[in-house]
């Protein structure tokens, strides 16, 4: 059993779908938190609490400490704005106050992560994932529907920092990450540590860009498109697959293709829901990071780059009518 005092102070940046439940979840159970938030959502949590209703959890309400920018050190900063707002979103955390913490990036995709070193060189900025549908309804107000509620974090540790303190009898990297996932384990989340970082983030970006992509593009959810977009679907999966094999990845696209076959019809990716909702969709940070990768390696994407192409008229075209 780890030791519990390693890590006291959470702080979540961006409190929507999946920061608003991850820190209503870490209150609930008694957990300090912090949510940074815009200033008009940091104010309404702040007098009103954060609101979570959830399929896996219960629905209740959270008095949670809320403000625009980090006020004071935290043990583990969950990062999960939408990846459109992650520049703006991390000038509210100064880099001395995840100094040693852990910085547990939740985003789709993998480009946020070189930001993220970046932008906290003396933090350990993790890789993980999150497997949930959760959707800020309202500043402060989540609604979490999906029958999976699983992280995945990965601990192949690039701090020098973090093994110097190992080495010299202090808490290892290892030890942090084992008792966050304890800690995401007691909120009620299946929770898997594992050691290889690019195989986690693009296992998930193997379901996640053909889910995302195409259901966006179609406007309408996983149980239609998996029977009326089947080969759009498959397409992208196969292409993902194609470019993860060159960079030395191996995915299963049967466990994959299952996945998709198998969640509740009424799904919809957190991307579709931004078209709905007329909001920037995460369009470069998935489908174009997707794209250079691509690239990068020689292979050919025909049926991603026909849907990214599409979804990014869509954005622009949504983006002159945002305020
Ligand atoms: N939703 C889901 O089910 C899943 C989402 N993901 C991924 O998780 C990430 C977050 O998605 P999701 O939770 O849906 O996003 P949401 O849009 O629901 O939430 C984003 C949150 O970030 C806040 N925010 C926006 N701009 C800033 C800023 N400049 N500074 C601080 N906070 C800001 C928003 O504030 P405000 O409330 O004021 O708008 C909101 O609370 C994405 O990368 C998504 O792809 C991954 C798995 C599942
Ligand atoms: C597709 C899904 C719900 C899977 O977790 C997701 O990651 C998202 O909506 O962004």
């Amino acid at each position: 059993m780890p030791n519990e005092k390693l890590l006291t102070h959470f702080t979540v940046l961006g409190p929507g779908g999946v920061g608003g439940l991850l820190a209503g979840l870490l209150a609930r159970a008694g957990h300090d938190v912090t949510v940074v938030a815009t200033e008009p959502t940091a104010e309404r949590i702040a007098a009103d609490g954060l609101r979570v209703d959830s399929a896996a959890f219960g629905d209740f309400t959270i008095e949670v400490a809320a403000e625009p920018e980090l006020t004071r050190p935290t043990d583990v900063l969950i990062v999960a704005p939408k990846a459109t707002a992650l520049q703006d979103a991390v000038r509210r955390v100064a880099p001395e106050m995840v100094r040693g913490a852990l910085v547990v990036p939740l985003l789709n995709g993998f480009e946020h992560m070189d930001v993220l070193r970046s932008a906290y060189p003396g933090a350990q900025v993790l890789a993980a994932t999150i497997w949930v549908e959760s959707t800020r309804v309202a500043p402060g107000h989540i609604s979490q529907t999906s029958p999976f509620t699983t992280v995945e974090l990965a601990a192949a540790n690039a701090d020098p920092d973090a093994n110097a303190a190992a080495d010299a009898g202090g808490a290892g990297p290892d030890e942090r990450v084992d008792e966050l996932a304890a800690h995401l384990r007691g909120i009620g989340f299946t929770t898997e540590v594992r050691d290889d970082e690019q195989l986690t983030l693009w296992q998930k970006v193997h379901f996640l860009m053909p889910t995302a992509l195409v259901c966006s593009h179609a406007g309408a959810p996983i149980g239609v498109v998996r029977t009326d977009r089947r080969a759009d679907l498959l397409g992208v999966m196969s292409e993902v697959g194609q470019v993860a094999a060159r960079l030395g990845l191996t995915l299963d696209s049967d466990r994959v293709t299952a996945m998709a076959d198998g969640i509740p019809p009424q799904t919809k990716p957190s991307m579709l829901r931004d078209r709905e909702a007329g909001r920037a969709m995460e369009v470069d940070a998935l489908g174009g990071a997707f794209l250079r990768a691509a690239r990068r390696v020689g292979v050919d994407v025909p049926v991603t780059a026909r849907i990214v192409a599409d979804l990014e008229r869509v954005d622009g075209g949504s983006a002159q009518q945002r305020p």
